[in-house]
């Protein structure tokens, strides 16, 4: 049965098509070989205290259009002047208005590790995320089959980023675990129906092994929520909308690191 996140892929995979038939993966693999190496985010999401993955989202189809952001690098430096762990960078086009030029251009001014948050299928968008300049690359559970997964967490891992494994339940949490996921977030929003429960971290965060890195995402709207979650024993948030529609961009980041 199509559900919003069935939606959204199909739309990613037209998408790709057409990049594909203007960039092969031959000369995306040559692009992402000549780019400078991966930074490493693993010291920064597992720093003490409460980390923060400040993302760059315009619009979302939960919450419709949320901000402008005509200069997406500027957004990036306040973040990163916040200190923000990571910067999340959305490439989806059609639901998020985001692109590869937005990563792009928040590469050229930050030296924080990048996500792209995207809906990555293929292995021709892993190489993609590399060649923008991207530390590291969203896998979503639930978009995946466990061989694509394996194969994605490989690949990213041969290119030296970091795969955050996002889940929802723990049905997923065992299957990204059992795939060697060292990064897991747990996102309050249930991608199938938008709703977000703020509880859903809670409950599934018990089910990751202690070795693993663990961010909760999604529906954190202020420093007391992101406190919260902390004690809850999450290393690091992921926050959008709260950060994109506040007024003062670093004072938020640095007002959700303070959440112990
Ligand atoms: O944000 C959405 O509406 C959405 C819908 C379908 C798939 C993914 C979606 N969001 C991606 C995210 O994970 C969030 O952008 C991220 O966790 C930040 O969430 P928020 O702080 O609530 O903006």
């Amino acid at each position: 049965m199509p559900t919003v996140l069935t939606d959204i892929i199909d739309g990613v995979r037209e998408d790709l098509a057409s990049r594909q038939q203007s960039t092969s993966l031959a000369d995306i693999q040559r692009r992402a070989e000549a780019a400078p190496a991966a930074l490493d985010v693993m010291p920064r999401l597992t720093a003490p205290g409460l980390s923060v993955i400040a993302e760059v989202k315009r619009s979302s189809p939960s919450r419709g259009p949320l901000a402008d952001i005509p200069d997406p690098a500027a957004l990036a430096a306040q973040y990163a002047a916040g200190g923000a762990a990571a910067i999340s960078v959305l490439t989806e086009e059609r639901r998020f208005g985001g692109s590869l030029a937005d990563l792009q251009a928040v590469r050229s001014v930050v030296d924080v590790p990048i996500l792209r948050k995207d809906f990555l299928v293929t292995p021709y968008q892993v190489w993609e995320a590399r060649a923008y300049g991207a530390d590291l690359v969203l896998l979503i559970v639930a978009a995946l089959d466990d061989a694509r997964l394996g194969e994605l967490l490989a690949l990213t891992g041969q290119l030296g980023m970091t795969a955050l494994v996002e889940v929802h339940d723990e049905a997923e949490t065992e299957r990204a675990v059992a795939a060697g996921a060292e990064v897991i977030g747990v996102n309050n929003r249930d991608l199938k129906t938008l709703e977000v429960d703020l509880g859903t971290f809670a409950r599934v965060a018990p089910h990751i092994p202690e070795h693993c890195v663990t961010v909760a995402e999604s529906g954190i709207r202020g420093p007391e929520a992101a406190t919260d979650f902390a004690r809850a024993g999450a290393d690091a948030v992921l926050v959008g909308e709260a950060l994109v529609t506040g007024g003062d961009p670093a004072a938020a980041v640095a007002s959700m690191r303070a959440g112990r």
